[in-house]
């Protein structure tokens, strides 16, 4: 059996089921108990349809006590579909979205945000450590102004970005002074969003809102939930008439309350902070565990839930016959683990014993 996504990978399911050691993606965890005592909360009687159900009120009301202002909430299903529609609503076809590279919706949403904003063409800036910097957004603006090109109208970052890195809050406010100089929107790929707030400790406010973003994308997929991405209009008047483009693109669940209770789970008791807490020590763990071993190299700073490794070709085949999943397609290569709210000490040290043997098989060949 392979697996999409990993190309030429044989995931032998004995070792999947017996001893699961999924860390290519946060994607591969399964629900935290506390959304799922939500999911089952919901289940308990009818309601509306549509968004109309007393719980979807509730987690966006949670939302924006949250967030500390009055923000428009809307749930869709992925993060491919949060990120295209929130761009889409952003900008008009003939204007341009500056993203890193490496972004995922440049990378990874397979032309989603082009798609549903009827042609917004991407910008790519290549800086360094997978963020954008208010330099490499300048030169794509002045770079072009005549009739042919695209306007820029939206910036779009990813916090915690691809490879893992984090924008300080500094960083955050020199890109928004940038983008008020040139008339630009600010979106956020938060689909480690949770992950960068526990990290640098601060308020979800403070890295959005305060900092000039205009709309969030926030994952709960990543956080502990089954599906369900969260889209926070900080804007009123960017977020008009976005139910209509929710629904045309299929976004729109009729039995929402089953994506939005679920988030409940996560809000209350900031059970998502506790999570993201967790991933992020794992992913230290790991990082912590590596150091020393002779031909793997940590190729990125590990600031959120992401750790990504330069592992020899040989020691990458082992790992795999040991039943380890990575992806290697993501970033500038390297092999990239992904640590999740439920990623066991048990499970890292483990890994770091089989990378450790791993050098060692090399080196015996
Ligand atoms: C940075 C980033 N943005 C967005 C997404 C959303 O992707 P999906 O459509 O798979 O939910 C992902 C997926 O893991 C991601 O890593
Ligand atoms: C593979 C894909 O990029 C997915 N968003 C992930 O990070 O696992």
């Amino acid at each position: 059996m392979t697996t999409p996504g990993f190309s030429n990978t044989v995931v032998n399911s004995d070792i999947a089921i017996a001893s699961p050691r999924f860390l290519a993606s946060d994607n591969t965890s399964g629900i935290c108990p506390e959304a799922m005592h939500y999911l089952l909360q919901a289940n308990e009687q009818d309601d509306l349809a549509y968004g109309n159900d007393v719980w979807t009120e509730r987690a966006a009301s949670r939302f924006r006590t949250l967030f500390e202002t009055n923000c428009e909430i809307f749930f869709v299903f992925n993060g491919t579909a949060a990120n295209s529609l929130a761009l889409a609503s952003l900008c008009q076809s003939y204007h341009g979205v500056i993203c890193h590279q490496l972004a995922h919706i440049e990378t990874d949403e397979c032309g989603g945000p082009e798609f549903f904003s009827n042609g917004s063409k991407l910008l790519p800036v290549d800086t360094p450590m997978g963020k954008l910097t208010p330099e490499g957004i300048a030169r794509v603006v002045t770079r072009r102004n005549d009739i042919h090109y695209p306007r820029p109208k939206v910036v779009s970052i990813t916090q915690a970005t691809e490879v893992g890195t984090l924008y300080s809050l500094e960083e955050l406010q020199a890109i928004r002074e940038v983008a008020d100089q040139h008339d630009l929107k600010i979106h956020m790929d938060g689909a480690r969003f949770a992950n960068a707030c526990a990290s640098l400790g601060v308020t979800p406010a403070e890295m959005t809102w305060k900092a000039g973003v205009d709309v969030l994308c926030f994952s709960g997929t990543k956080n502990g939930l089954a599906f369900g991405e969260a889209i926070v209009f900080f804007d009123h008047e960017l977020a008009r008439d976005f139910e209509y483009r929710c629904k045309q693109a299929g976004q729109l669940a009729s039995k929402m309350r089953f994506v939005s209770a679920p988030w409940l789970g996560l809000l209350e008791n900031d059970v998502w902070l506790a999570n993201a807490r967790h991933a992020n020590a794992m992913a230290q763990r790991l990082v912590d565990g590596i150091r020393g071993i002779e031909g793997v190299n940590v190729m990125f700073p590990v600031q959120a839930n992401s750790v990504f490794l330069e592992v020899p070709i040989a020691a990458q085949q082992y790992l795999r016959e040991c039943g380890w999943t990575f992806y290697t397609f993501i970033g500038e290569g390297g092999v990239r683990f992904v640590c999740s709210w439920n990623t066991s000490e048990t499970l890292i040290d483990a890994l770091v014993a089989d990378l450790r043997q791993a050098l060692v098989q090399r080196d015996q060949q």
